[in-house]
């Protein structure tokens, strides 16, 4: 198999000598999605903050592109990975535009303004989450799901070739749901590798090329979505009754 790519060896995370989870041996490749599904509290964002060095493992390694993640320069780890956290409030009264440009510091030299290219950088990612029209607003003064779209949007600015996702589509809407998952398509489209975790499967099976389950501790099964995500392994892994899964009959019919 090649070097390349984001990979987690061996690896174990957790805070101190809380271990959160061990045994964690993963890929995601340029040009793939893989989708990370797991109970709450099972560790999913101990693992991506992991990954992204924002916190030390505690035991095994992170290699980006076949070279281990501490003898990256930060600079050109941000060309390597971006994170869309949860969620992210803001100190200062940026523009939202102003806020998307900071996804382009590691393009720009120390001290020096965004150039004309980034702006519009700026505005095509925005576009791209379908919020043009929020690039003067205060990011201070827009809606929790608003601000969620800005923080894609950049990530997206980055214009890295790994993009790491905490449920992105946690706070959005249907639409905006859709849009987000049409994004992650798109991004795969472009050759990018996109590490997306979310609470919601029916969002892996509409973009996922790989499916990891995790729980207790480490990573429960890993496979293709049409295995990974089978109502037999979905009951294994949020531990459900048999009839978690009926629906209304107007609902299974299409309504
Ligand atoms: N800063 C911290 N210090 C110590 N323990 C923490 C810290 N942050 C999280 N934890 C613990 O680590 C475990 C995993 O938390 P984590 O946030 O990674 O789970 P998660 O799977 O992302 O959860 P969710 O789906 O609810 O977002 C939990 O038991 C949590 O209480």
């Amino acid at each position: 198999m090649s070097e390349q790519g984001l990979e987690a060896i061996e690896l174990a995370v957790g805070y101190g000598r809380k271990q959160v989870a061990s045994n964690v041996n993963l890929r995601v490749q340029t040009g793939q999605v893989v989708c990370l599904l797991g109970p709450n509290g099972s560790g999913k964002s101990t693992l991506l903050r992991t990954l992204l060095g924002l916190q030390p493992p505690l035991g095994g390694q992170v290699k980006v592109q076949g070279k281990p993640l501490e003898q990256w320069r930060a600079r050109a780890l941000a060309r390597q990975l971006a994170y869309v956290p949860q969620a992210q409030d803001s100190a200062f009264a940026f523009t939202v535009e102003q806020w998307v440009l900071l996804g382009c510091a590691s393009e720009l030299a120390w001290y020096s303004q965004p150039r004309a290219a980034d702006r519009q950088w700026a505005g095509v990612c925005l576009e791209r989450l379908g919020i043009g029209q929020l690039a003067q607003k205060r990011i201070d003064q827009i809606s929790g799901g608003e601000r969620q779209l800005c923080v894609i949007a950049r990530a997206l600015a980055q214009r890295s070739q790994f993009l790491i996702m905490d449920e992105p589509a946690s706070s959005l809407d249907f639409a905006n749901q859709l849009r987000v998952l049409d994004q992650v398509s798109h991004l795969r489209q472009e050759g990018l590798g996109v590490l997306l975790c979310t609470h919601q499967p029916e969002h892996a099976a509409r973009v996922a090329d790989w499916v990891i389950l995790y729980r207790d501790g480490g990573i429960l099964a890993q496979g293709q979505p049409c295995d990974m995500l089978s109502q037999a392994r979905l009951r294994q892994l949020y531990q459900l009754p048999a009839h978690a899964f009926e629906l209304p009959d107007w609902y299974a019919r299409g309504g």
